[in-house]
């Protein structure tokens, strides 16, 4: 049997912290294309993991499997202590690559029809909206530039606006997808402290997949390695 690769460990109060993703003996691909056997992962509340592996081995299928997107060949994966399909709910989720498809709208009214999304009825932005709308942007840090076009801001700009459309559910994990792309040095180390705020503050636990982890400067609790069908311990 495999080690269970965990960032366990105890947390400021000195109180062990519950884990919310669990895997276990997982295998994934598409038909006969396996990218992970047997793998094993335990991650607690506060933390803050970052995948890492060569291109097209499967991080990115990896974390949709997490999402209960992409199916299991075997093994298990529970979120929040359910089912993939049912701890979605818990989950906010960068897609890698997301792309502003109106640049003409403000930041502010881009995450308002973010977390309109799919619900039915008139658009109709209630006092919950608003709240949880700017919360969402004093999380991030985006009051300051949330009345500009989208087409207009940084891409590490962006990227905190797309982070606070994750945050918009309140969220106990976010899922993030390559989020330092297209993001300058800058950039990348204010998302670095704000990711590290938000383990810390929230309990939030971070899993965010990335190519390089030394430029930015960020010490993960575990840092893992994906690659040739196996899931590993990285040196962070
Ligand atoms: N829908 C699909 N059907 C079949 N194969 C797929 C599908 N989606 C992805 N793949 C293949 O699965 C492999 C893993 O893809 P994935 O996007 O998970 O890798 P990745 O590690 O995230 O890559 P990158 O670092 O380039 O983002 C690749 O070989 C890819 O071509």
């Amino acid at each position: 049997m495999t080690d269970i690769v965990s960032a366990h460990r105890t947390i400021d109060t000195g109180i062990a912290s519950r884990p919310v993703i669990e895997i276990s003996a997982l295998r994934i691909g598409f038909g006969k294309h396996v990218l992970l056997e047997k793998a094993d992962l335990c991650l607690h509340e506060g933390q803050l993991a970052v995948l890492m592996g060569p291109n097209g081995h499967g991080k990115t299928t990896f974390l949709r499997t997490i999402l209960g997107l992409h199916p299991c060949m075997a093994g298990s994966v529970k979120i929040l202590g359910r089912a993939a399909q049912l701890g979605r709910a818990g989950i906010g989720y960068l897609p890698q690559g997301r792309r502003v498809p109106v640049p003409q709208i403000t930041a502010l009214d881009h995450v308002k029809s973010a977390w309109r999304g799919d619900r039915l009825g008139p658009l109709n932005f209630s006092s919950t909206c608003h709240k949880d709308v700017m919360r969402a942007l004093e999380l991030v840090g985006a009051p300051g530039f949330a009345h500009r076009p989208m087409g207009f801001l940084s891409g590490g700009e962006k990227q905190r606006i797309f982070l606070a459309i994750a945050l918009l559910a309140h969220p106990k994990i976010l899922i993030l997808d390559e989020p330092m792309t297209s993001v300058d040095a800058e950039g990348q180390q204010q998302i670095v402290s704000l990711l590290a705020r938000l383990c810390r503050d929230l309990r939030l636990t971070i899993l965010m997949s990335t190519h390089h982890l030394d430029p930015f400067r960020l010490t993960p609790h575990l840092a893992l390695h994906l690659t040739q069908c196996r899931l590993e311990k990285a040196d962070a």
